[in-house]
């Protein structure tokens, strides 16, 4: 433990005098609003270690964090976990808003009554709620805040285990979820500390509530510290987001001297169609790849329909052999434990030199027994089932790019494992079958891949976050960053409806490059072979957008 006065930011940080203090503010709610890359994650994961280390949450109090969607949610856990180790991120519970609502519910499900009423295996679907057996993601936080209005020992538990929470993203709060945090600690002695940028707003669709921030600094009594810096991108990078918010937010523009410099690059790229777009972009990934760049720090972004529109390039790439992670499709598999689990077992069993993949299956059999001889006996039998089904893997008629020849070695593990050491991966997979449907989904992945070029180690490859350029939607991008951002499509049939919706998106993804920016658009997308509502072949650019990037621009390739 040490004192307030003497703890220093992580990492020998220089925060500005605002992050300072709202990551050192001891008895007030603050709200942090400032732009993209101006730190205001990283300020919430130091705000975690002065808490945790000068024991102003106390022990065996916690903090809760909340943000919108997993990646960011994760994305703040794994920053706290580097910068406070384990023992002190072991009382920093980051979750979504959705999930936070789902344990909420599971913990108080019991005292659901009437037509809130839910099994204890209740099912949530994306869409379709039956009651008394399943209810939709857009359930989940209505619900939670049912149990909070009307339950006194919930709100209590709650307000006894965190002294502190955090808000990630708040400009993008709902209604209901602004209700949810209102209803658990408005007036209460939890200190609240909610960072967002209102350019940054790009749920307006989905219901979030205009001008939360400062709703939020009334209510609450908020200080409101706002940041200037960007500490993410490069100059021209910086100076196209500036020319954004002038149009956006002309307030918080910055003057033009604090941000010269000739560092980053922006490039528009014009293209016939989409077959050459998909060429010259994979062209411009290998030249990036074999220059040394990390493939997880190139990102592929596109506003909508992201697996149509990006379909011909992901081709493309994987004619190269380059490896590229749909993450539409794949929705954070790679978060699930079990998912992870059954991926490691594959490399371990397909390659011989996967350390890590086999610690990290090893490490599940600590898990396993009661006691330390139990444990013992786990693991002999788990090196067994390796030995055996390694031998198998490499026999001439084992068929290692079908999914049927690995189906039933995937079953013999988690036979092996057993159903209870399954389900205490997570307390998702303890009610439901949520643990199932990962398995299955898992499987489904890994086939899909499988399909791709019938290496199960491409396929692993592919699947795995690490080892692959990244291809997500606008939405899933926010609040991660890259070296290098490509903006798939800056064309009008892409950034369409509501325009300060369209502006605001247009803003997150330039906003998540570090040093280089390419925004691409073409005269011809080929309708995709997969059932579409709405396609339009011919396509313009997006000029307003385009002309955005013009005074930073290095090239115009036709
Ligand atoms: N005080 C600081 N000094 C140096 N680097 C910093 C500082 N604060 C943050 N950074 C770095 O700047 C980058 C952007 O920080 P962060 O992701 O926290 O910004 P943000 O405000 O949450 O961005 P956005 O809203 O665009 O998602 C990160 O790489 C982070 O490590």
């Amino acid at each position: 433990m040490i004192n307030p006065e003497d703890w220093r930011p992580v990492g020998e940080l220089r925060l500005e005098q605002n992050a300072l203090t709202a990551v050192t503010m001891t008895d007030r709610n603050v709200v942090v609003a400032a732009g993209p890359g101006a730190g205001k994650t990283e300020l919430l994961a130091q705000r975690a270690d002065f808490l945790l280390r000068t024991g102003i949450c106390p022990y065996p109090r916690r903090i809760l964090a909340i943000s919108f969607k997993i990646d960011a949610a994760r994305n703040l856990r794994d920053r706290v976990r580097v910068r406070s180790g384990p023992q002190f991120a072991a009382r920093f519970d980051s979750f979504t808003f959705h999930a936070f609502a789902k344990r909420l519910i599971d913990n108080y499900r019991p005292t659901l009554t009437g037509p809130d009423a839910l099994p204890p295996d209740y099912r949530i679907d994306p869409a379709i709620r039956i009651a008394d057996e399943q209810i939709t993601f857009d359930d989940l936080v209505p619900l939670a805040l049912k149990i909070l209005e009307t339950n006194q020992h919930a709100r209590g538990a709650l307000r006894q285990t965190y002294s502190h929470v955090f808000l990630d993203e708040f400009q993008d709060a709902t209604r209901n979820q602004y209700g949810f945090v209102c209803a658990a600690f408005k007036g209460t002695p939890v200190i609240l500390t909610a960072v967002g940028d209102v350019k940054q707003r790009i749920m307006a669709w989905a219901g979030a509530l205009n001008g939360v921030l400062k709703i939020f600094a009334e209510d609450f009594t908020a200080e409101p510290l706002p940041l200037y810096q960007n500490f993410r991108s490069a100059p021209r990078l910086r100076r196209m987001q500036n020319r954004m918010i002038a149009v956006m937010d002309p307030q918080a523009v910055s003057p033009d001297e604090e941000l010269v410099g000739d560092e980053g690059l922006i490039t528009v790229r014009h293209f016939d169609s989409d077959a050459d777009e998909a060429i010259g972009v994979a062209d411009l990934i290998e030249k990036w790849l074999q220059a040394g760049v990390a493939p997880a720090e190139i990102a592929v972004l596109v506003r909508q329909q992201a697996s149509l529109v990006a379909g011909p390039l992901v081709e493309e790439l994987h004619n190269r052999d380059i490896a590229c992670r749909n993450e539409q499709e794949r929705q954070d598999l790679n978060a699930e434990p079990v998912a992870a689990l059954i991926f490691n077992f594959i490399r371990v069993v397909a390659d011989d030199r996967q350390p890590q993949a086999y610690t990290d299956l090893m490490r599940i059999a600590g898990r396993a027994g009661a006691s330390e001889e139990a444990a013992l006996r786990f693991d002999s039998r788990l090196k067994r089932l390796l030995r055996e089904v390694r031998a198998e893997v490499r026999r001439p008629s084992f068929g290692e790019d079908a999914i049927d020849a690995w189906a039933p070695l995937i079953r013999r593990l988690l036979d092996c494992l057993s159903r209870p050491v399954l389900a205490a991966l997570s307390p998702a997979y303890q009610q439901g079958s949520r643990l199932d449907d990962i398995v299955d989904e898992a499987l489904g992945a890994f086939e899909k891949e499988l399909l791709v070029d019938g290496s199960p180690a491409g396929a692993l490859k592919r699947l795995s976050e690490l080892d692959a350029v990244r291809i997500l939607t606008i939405h899933k991008c926010k609040g991660l960053e890259f070296e290098k951002v490509i903006v798939l499509g800056v064309e009008e049939q892409l950034f369409w409806g509501d325009p300060s919706a369209a502006i605001s998106e247009f803003f997150v993804a330039i906003s998540r490059a570090k040093n280089e920016l390419v925004l691409t658009h073409v005269d011809y997308r080929a309708r995709p072979a997969a059932p579409v509502q709405r396609w339009d072949a011919q396509r313009t650019a997006q000029r307003t957008f385009l002309d955005l990037a013009d005074q930073d621009r290095r090239e115009r390739t036709r």
